[in-house]
């Protein structure tokens, strides 16, 4: 699988107010690496941006054309009325379009992911009813169907319990272990420190991007907590000579 990403030189921002400053670097393919960092760091715009959902200002996102993206479960309409099959085999619409039929070789592949979620009797469940646990199961099902060489997740393991992030987990690990290219926006270091071999430490301004240990050394995490309280939630657009 060809799953590298290389951002050069990349400013983001929104309504013009800088969200992430000239970035550059590489997720290389088969890479598993968290993205961490201060509320407002941009983690989130990022990862959005990579995924082809926010404009880029300047610079260049080279990436694949298949990327899956696990937005915040925060960020999801649940009230929507479809069932847990017809989530997970949306899955299949970058393959078959908004209108196209789905083979039942792909029905068999979106009923194959629920049941490797652990949601095997609940095709038919309304979306509505379920737990935030079984919700968040259901949406790396559709990662799963998607089968994309790039998965990005944000905050994934938010708001489930340890039994439920545990299986998320392996699942992470399985992708991995096949060569797909893993980026995930995460809040627990510990969690990073164990599972993720790779860490982009973020502050707007890209603190550092290496092996874990060395990303979230003291001296890097002080320096990302200054530039945090440093920031000017109103500045104007980027002005890199400034
Ligand atoms: N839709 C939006 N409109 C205007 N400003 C936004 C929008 N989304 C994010 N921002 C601003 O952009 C900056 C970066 O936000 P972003 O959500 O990317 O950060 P984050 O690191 O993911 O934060 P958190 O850890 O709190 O989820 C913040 O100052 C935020 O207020």
């Amino acid at each position: 699988m060809s799953g590298a990403i290389r951002l050069r030189d990349v400013t983001l921002s929104h309504d013009r107010h800088p969200a992430v400053h000239h970035i550059s670097g590489e997720f290389a393919p088969g890479s598993l690496t968290a993205i961490v960092g201060p509320n407002g760091a941009g983690k989130t715009t990022l990862l959005r941006a990579i995924a082809g959902l926010h404009p880029v200002d300047e610079g260049r996102i080279e990436r694949p054309a298949r990327i899956a993206l696990l937005p915040q479960m925060s960020a999801l309409d649940r009230g929507f009325p479809i069932s847990c099959l017809d989530v997970a085999m949306l899955g299949h619409w970058r393959r078959c379009g908004a209108f196209g039929a789905i083979a039942p070789a792909g029905r068999a592949q979106a009923e194959a992911a629920l049941e490797a979620v652990g949601l095997g009797g609940l095709s038919r469940r309304p979306v509505g009813s379920l737990s935030a646990g079984q919700f968040q199961r259901l949406l790396f099902a559709r990662l799963l169907v998607q089968d994309a060489p790039v998965i990005l997740l944000d905050e994934p393991f938010n708001a489930v319990d340890a039994r439920t992030a545990a299986d998320l987990l392996r699942l992470v690990h399985r992708w991995h272990g096949q060569g797909r290219t893993v980026v995930a926006v995460l809040h627990d270091l510990e969690l990073v420190r164990r599972e993720f071999p790779e860490t982009l430490l973020l502050a707007r301004d890209p603190v550092a991007w290496c092996g874990t240990e060395e990303a979230l050394a003291a001296s890097n995490r002080l320096r990302a907590r200054m530039m945090a309280e440093g920031w000017d939630e109103a500045a104007a657009a980027c002005d890199r000579a400034a």
